[in-house]
Parts: structure tokens; C-alpha cells; sequence
């Protein structure tokens, strides 16, 4: 098949297993801090410190919108989540630990999906 249609396929089967992670973190009982945008009224100084804010539903919707034109900017963007809370949480605050665990079961579930 031409290369675009291979493409197509491709980026399909790519996108379906974005979804299926993205989902298993949302399901996540630590995953309460990141399913929706940081309330900036809640903390003023979010917006100020956090140049590029990112959260699980703003994922999805991109997911769904067709933004991705690769899983690796999908992994970027769930990344920056992880960063972003590390940058604004204590790491031994209740936010903090949720960053690191899921921070810890994202890349072992998306090495389990992607073996190198
Ligand atoms: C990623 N992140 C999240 C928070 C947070 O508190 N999110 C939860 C907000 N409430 C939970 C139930 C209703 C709204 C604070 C700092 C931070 O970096």
C-alpha cells in the first residue's frame, strides 16, 4: 500500500495504545492530581512557575483531536506532566508521591507496550 496509507495505519495502532495507557493512569487511585488542568485560582502561582502546563484530560482531547503525529510526542507530553509536578511539589508531599508513582507506572507500562 502507498506510504501514506502505511503511515495512516501506523500512527492508528500508535494512537491505540496512547489510549490504552492514558486510560490505566486515569483509572489510577493516585492519578486525582493530574486529570484535570492545575486550578490557577487555587494556586496563583502555578502559571507564573509552570511554563507549560499539561494534564491527563488536555491529553486526551489532543489524542482525539489528532494532534499526535507520533507516540513519542504523546510520551513528551506525559512527561512534561511528571516534570511540571516535580518542579511544583515537595517530593514527600501528598501531590509529590502521586507524581512519582505515576511517573513510575507510566514508563513501565509504556516499556512493557514499546519493547526496545
Ligand atoms: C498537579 N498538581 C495538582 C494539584 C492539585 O491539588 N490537584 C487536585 C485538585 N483537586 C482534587 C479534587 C478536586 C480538585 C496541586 C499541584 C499540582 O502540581
Amino acid at each position: 500500500p502507498p506510504k501514506k496509507e502505511r503511515g495512516n495505519k501506523k500512527l492508528a495502532k500508535e494512537m491505540a495504545m496512547c489510549r490504552t495507557v492514558l486510560a490505566e493512569l486515569e483509572a489510577h487511585d493516585e492519578a486525582w492530581p493530574f486529570l484535570l488542568p492545575v486550578n490557577t485560582k487555587q494556586f496563583p502561582t502555578y502559571k507564573k512557575i509552570i511554563k507549560s502546563p499539561m494534564d491527563l484530560s488536555t491529553i486526551k482531547k489532543r489524542i482525539n483531536e489528532g494532534v499526535y503525529k507520533s507516540k513519542d510526542e504523546f510520551t513528551a507530553d506525559m512527561r512534561i506532566i511528571f516534570n511540571n509536578c516535580e518542579t511544583f511539589n515537595e517530593d514527600d508531599s501528598p501531590v509529590g508521591k502521586a507524581g512519582h508513582s505515576m511517573r513510575t507506572l507510566f514508563e513501565a507500562r509504556w516499556l512493557e507496550l514499546n519493547p526496545q
